[in-house]
């Protein structure tokens, strides 16, 4: 199962929305990470056939997705940002009112709706209205609706915006349970959601694809390369002028303990080597002043 981008450009008048962006994706989870107008939605809507790209192919197994046309669709499944539910459908009613606009005989829908309701863990809750539903309720209603065509590719836009701490372990669990034989897109500024499961990030800036790795290779290009010092409060912007700094924690004596981002360890206070996370790549790579590269 192989998904591939070729040289994929979109542009609206005066904004490249996505630059001659190019990847394969096979089984698993991909990460798709970027800041706002990254061109994160350009890429799931240029899969989805929401729009057309103003350039290049995406290929599925090798055939053009515009030639296969609603085969392609057939195998897709999506699950948009959180808007407006239907509030006064039950959860079932809406599997029901989604699977009849996806095609499913009665049969296939009954069987399926069942099985989407228990592998969701929304059984219970299946008679509720949606205008009911927690956050985590709807999110995982929303998961069950793109799964109901079974979906060898899967899209999910930000599957975990606004959950609390315990729904955002139990939604990104699930997507991991479900991926083992899908490719999964999963679309988030969030990076510790997607640290543990994703198979590779993929991090756009300005339509560009900038880096495409497993979360290890990511993090083992950065080792030795994040330091770590406590400074007097006042050097702050010293350092900010001098290095890339990945994070700031204020210390119970006054001091900044503070995390840089460099080749070769920094000469001025005592610096030590600190463990690198995919937050400080995150915030490396999305910081307009860094145009060092540090993962060549
Ligand atoms: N219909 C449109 N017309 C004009 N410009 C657009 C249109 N859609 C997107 N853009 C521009 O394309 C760029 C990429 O936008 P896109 O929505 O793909 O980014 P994103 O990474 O999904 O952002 P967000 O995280 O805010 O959802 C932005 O500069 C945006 O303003």
């Amino acid at each position: 199962m192989m998904f591939s981008f070729e040289s994929v450009s979109k542009n609206y008048k005066n904004t490249i929305a996505l630059n001659n962006f190019s990847a394969d994706l096979s089984e698993g989870v991909y990460a798709l990470l970027g800041p706002n107008g990254a061109g994160k939605s350009t890429l799931m809507n240029i899969i989805s056939g929401n729009i057309n790209a103003s350039s290049g192919k995406c290929l599925w197994n090798g055939q053009n997705i515009e030639d296969l046309g609603k085969k392609f669709l057939n195998i897709l499944g999506y699950m948009p940002q959180q808007q407006n539910l239907y509030h006064n459908f039950t959860a079932r009613q809406f599997l029901w009112y989604m699977a009849a606009l996806k095609g499913l005989t009665r049969r296939q829908a009954s069987d399926k709706i069942d099985f989407l309701l228990e592998l969701t863990h929304l059984q219970k809750d299946a008679h509720k209205k949606l205008g009911t539903f927690s956050g985590g309720m709807r999110q995982r209603i929303l998961i069950a609706q793109s799964l109901l065509n079974d979906p060898q590719m899967l899209i999910l836009d930000e599957p975990t915006a606004g959950l609390d701490p315990m729904e955002r372990v139990s939604i990104r669990n699930f997507i991991s349970e479900i991926s083992l034989s899908k490719i999964v897109i999963f679309a988030t500024h969030v990076v510790s959601d997607i640290e543990n499961i994703a198979k590779e990030i993929i991090f756009l800036k300005q339509g560009q694809l900038v880096l495409k790795d497993s979360p290890l290779n990511i993090l083992q290009s950065m080792s030795s390369k994040i330091w770590q010092s406590s400074i007097p409060a006042d050097e702050l912007e010293g350092i900010r002028q001098k290095f890339a700094v990945s994070s700031v924690v204020p210390q119970r004596d006054g001091t900044l303990c503070v995390y840089v981002m460099s080749e070769s360890c920094p000469k001025d206070f005592s610096w030590t080597a600190a463990v690198p996370n995919l937050e400080s790549v995150y915030l490396y790579l999305f910081n307009e002043d860094n145009n060092e590269n540090i993962f060549r």
